[in-house]
């Protein structure tokens, strides 16, 4: 748990957090410190652990998300994001389930809730096509999203004429979603025939039709081409406008820095860094945590190359070339060339 002083407790009204002033406003009294209590937390987590035999690939001590903003949880790979997502959302179970592991969403608890009842609480995470669901129809995978409305329960299919005007309810909310993602004509396609971006489109649909509080998105912008990319990021941030909260994990630092209102960083397992996303992607853990093993890796702004990194950089250079002309030397000692090369 972090010792920052928690923020004074506000109530969002749904909406109110379409506007970027109001949204700055609101997290400029957060401090940017891993696990800081938020004012209007949606999600809280605490001590969370999951190892994997003797590896620890999650050890979350205390993260919040704060609800109507849309918060990035980036890190390198195999930092634990994943698993760290199928540990919220009840698709695995914590080592330290029983132990002190807690979670709560909207206020309700869900240390031992299902996955669908996670689902039910209004947390829902979007899934990538699998072969089965590439053989549906892009409606019926929409139907799918709709699982626990009526219609899923055995013994209301005994009264079938009593829910049947909800199906058509369901189907009608499905055209309008698939409507406003630019899908509907393709609705009795297979779904396996649709882009990559247009599976992402798929998979956002999906996840709507159970009216989400807090939709998550697991890498919604891998293998989009550039024509959809905005496509895709406007749709993301008109969901959080309408008043939805969006928790996504993305590599892509381009699009993380334009999107996100809150970024919280995982690295080997653990929150290393948390706050608005110029700030933590000048953080020096964050850095650490990407550039220590993948010089070459784009964050998404080449101000992050600070002095001390491109130091750090010219020196491992400087010396890689030391080496390489020590080799040289040694070559043209033995066979009586010169520095260069040439006899
Ligand atoms: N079922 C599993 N069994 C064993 N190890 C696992 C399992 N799932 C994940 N791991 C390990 O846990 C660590 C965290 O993996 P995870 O996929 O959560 O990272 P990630 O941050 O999502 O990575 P990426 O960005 O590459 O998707 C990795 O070392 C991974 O190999």
């Amino acid at each position: 748990m972090s010792d920052a002083t928690t923020p004074a407790s506000v109530a969002v009204a749904p909406g109110a957090l379409a506007d970027p002033v109001a949204r700055k406003q609101l997290m400029s009294g957060v401090d940017a410190v891993p696990g800081s209590s938020k004012p209007d937390s949606i999600l809280v987590v605490d001590k969370i652990v999951r190892q994997f035999g003797g590896m620890t690939a999650v050890d979350v001590g205390h993260l919040e998300v704060q609800r109507g903003i849309i918060t990035a949880l980036i890190g390198p790979n195999g930092a634990g994001k994943t698993t760290f997502f199928n540990l919220i959302t009840g698709f695995d179970r914590p080592t330290t389930a029983g132990k002190g592991a807690h979670w709560a969403f909207d206020g309700r608890t869900l240390d031992k809730t299902s996955a669908s009842s996670v689902a039910r609480a209004g947390m829902v995470r979007t899934f990538q096509l699998t072969k089965a669901l590439s053989r549906m129809t892009v409606m019926e995978n929409m139907m799918l999203g709709a699982q626990h409305q009526a219609g899923e329960n055995l013994l209301k299919s005994v009264f079938k004429p009593l829910w049947a005007n909800q199906e058509k309810e369901i189907e009608l909310k499905a055209e309008g979603l698939l409507e406003r993602f630019r899908l509907l004509e393709k609705k009795d396609d297979y779904a396996g025939s649709l882009s990559g971006g247009q599976r992402k489109l798929l998979e956002m649909a999906r996840a709507l039709m159970s009216d989400p509080k807090m939709i998550m998105l697991d890498e919604p912008m891998a293998g989009v081409n550039p024509a959809l990319t905005q496509s895709l990021l406007g749709h993301i941030q008109a969901l959080r406008d309408e008043g939805m909260t969006v928790l996504f994990v993305e590599h892509d630092m381009h699009v993380v820095r334009h999107i996100s209102d809150w970024v919280a960083v995982m690295a080997e397992g653990r929150l290393v860094a948390e706050g608005p996303s110029d700030t933590v992607m000048n953080d020096k853990a964050v850095i650490d945590a990407y550039l220590g093993a993948h010089h070459d890796t784009d964050l998404g702004d080449d101000a992050l190359l600070s002095d001390e990194v491109l130091e750090q950089i010219a020196e491992e250079v400087a010396a890689e070339e030391a080496v390489r002309e020590g080799d040289a030397t040694d070559e043209a000692g033995t066979t009586g060339t010169t520095g260069e090369g040439r006899p």
